[in-house]
């Protein structure tokens, strides 16, 4: 198309938050699962299936206690030991009134022993060199004491994991436990990330022609998809014209489920991307702006190719602007397709450490957080000049703010709590 007849008004509309939110939602859907041996089952994993106890925890009685399984209704006096339990030898020795049988923590208690005392309840009055013969027990024992009953931790068909929890290091343990063999869990979707624009080069080269910018967005956007769980293809650095865009887009969409590419959004006479998705490959554009900062001509289109539903992630060329907005959108949609249950970044409260100035559309600023002695709320503080184009404005953000767009109030004072959504370790 040439100049001469672009948008002088953009055609699209610009959908508030919460619609652009539900509009992917509603169109991501979980990936198939398969079925894998549990010892294959690696961090970050997501289970297609609830997993239940196979059997109960622990399976026998066992001691609570190193020390001995006695009969609670002897009196406190001496005890013959007449045997040792020790985990992974268990001894069923009849206790007969006066016995008692030595255990340690874990393991096997008699099946006639009523009670377990601990070691420091007891003095040894006979050995034989080696192995106790006669103990002391201190004071009375309790019916049941420091016995672990048959399926007191976990019992057999008890819910473990569900279906939808991501395998962190405890999970991984909690899936083992449950002594299944095999277990569903969800593919992990491809994506494919891809920079435009003719101006952008590859980051490493050490000279740049004049007019020309390093591709930061493509790096670290294949990093953000990666640390949410994508297995994530570079699609590299493609040229703002139609044709090449028809390739690369073509290659990307036949080996991903989702394509996220920056730049040709906006206004200008190389911003080729919604048309190009539209015209050429029939997708739907479910919206081309979104009534926010940074990121106003963020664009969703869905659509099918080579028999299977594809979507794609359209991001602004704007540093800041990619980021945020892969944050908000792309990333909640990687943990649904990747059967994730909690999509959606967890939301705080914190406490602003200076006045902001509110813009006309509702902004994301980055922030970072303190901690001060006597405030209940965590304090937050942007990170500096929050124009699009500033890359740095993303260092160190754990959070980000959702501030309103302005209204009768034109700003937030410092020491305004603030809602914020958590995008970092805290
Ligand atoms: N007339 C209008 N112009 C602009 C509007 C508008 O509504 N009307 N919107 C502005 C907003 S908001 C944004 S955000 C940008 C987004 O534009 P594009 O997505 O078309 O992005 P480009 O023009 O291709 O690039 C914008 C900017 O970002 C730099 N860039 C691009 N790719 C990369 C990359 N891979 N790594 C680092 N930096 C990149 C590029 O050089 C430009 O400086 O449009 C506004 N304009
Ligand atoms: O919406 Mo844009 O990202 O402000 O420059």
């Amino acid at each position: 198309m040439s100049v001469i007849h672009r948008h002088r008004v953009s055609p699209w509309t610009a959908i508030p938050m919460d619609e652009a939110y539900s509009i992917i939602e509603e169109e991501t859907d979980a990936l198939d699962s398969e079925k894998t041996p549990v010892w294959r089952v690696k961090i970050g994993d997501v289970l297609a299936e609830d997993v239940n106890s196979a059997y109960n925890v622990p399976e026998v009685r066992t001691s609570i206690k190193d020390g001995y399984a006695v009969l609670a209704s002897d009196s406190p006096g001496k005890r013959k030991v007449i045997g040792f339990s020790t985990a992974g030898s268990p001894c069923n020795s009849t206790l007969n009134p006066g016995e008692c049988v030595r255990v340690s923590t874990g393991a096997f208690v008699p099946d006639s022993a009523t009670a377990v005392v601990m070691v420091e309840l007891t003095k040894l009055l006979e050995h034989d060199g080696s192995e106790e013969l006669v103990i002391e027990v201190n004071g009375t024992a309790k019916d049941g004491q420091d016995i672990r009953l048959p399926g007191s931790d976990t019992s057999k068909g008890e819910l473990l994991l569900e279906k939808g929890s991501t395998i962190r290091s405890a999970e991984l343990g909690i899936l083992l436990a449950s002594g299944l063999q095999l277990v569903n869990v969800c593919k992990k979707p491809k994506v494919a990330v891809m920079s435009t624009g003719n101006e952008v080069c590859e980051a490493i080269r050490p000279r740049l022609p004049i007019g020309h910018i390093r591709d930061t967005n493509r790096p670290q956007l294949l990093a953000l998809c990666e640390q949410s769980g994508a297995d994530v293809i570079d699609m590299g650095i493609v040229e703002d014209d139609e044709e090449s865009l028809v390739q690369a887009i073509s290659t990307a969409l036949s080996i991903s489920s989702v394509l996220i590419s920056s730049g040709g959004v906006s206004m200008g006479e190389k911003d080729l991307l919604k048309s190009v998705l539209s015209e050429k490959f029939g997708f739907k554009i479910h919206f081309g702006r979104v009534f926010m900062k940074p990121g106003l001509p963020t664009t969703f289109a869905t659509g099918e190719f080579l028999g299977q539903k594809k979507l794609v992630f359209a991001l602004p060329g704007n540093p800041a602007s990619s980021w945020v907005c892969a944050q908000l959108f792309a990333v909640p949609s990687i943990r649904k397709l990747r059967g994730e249950h909690r999509i959606w970044h967890t939301r705080m409260s914190a406490k602003l450490s200076d006045t902001v100035k509110l813009d006309s559309r509702p902004e994301f600023r980055r922030g970072f957080i303190e901690r001060k002695e006597g405030e209940i709320l965590p304090i937050v503080t942007t990170t500096g000049n929050q124009i699009s184009s500033r890359l740095v404005s993303l260092r160190g953000a754990q959070l980000l703010l959702e501030l309103p767009g302005k209204s009768e109030m034109s700003e937030i004072p410092a020491g305004s709590i603030v809602q914020a959504l958590v995008i970092d370790r805290l």
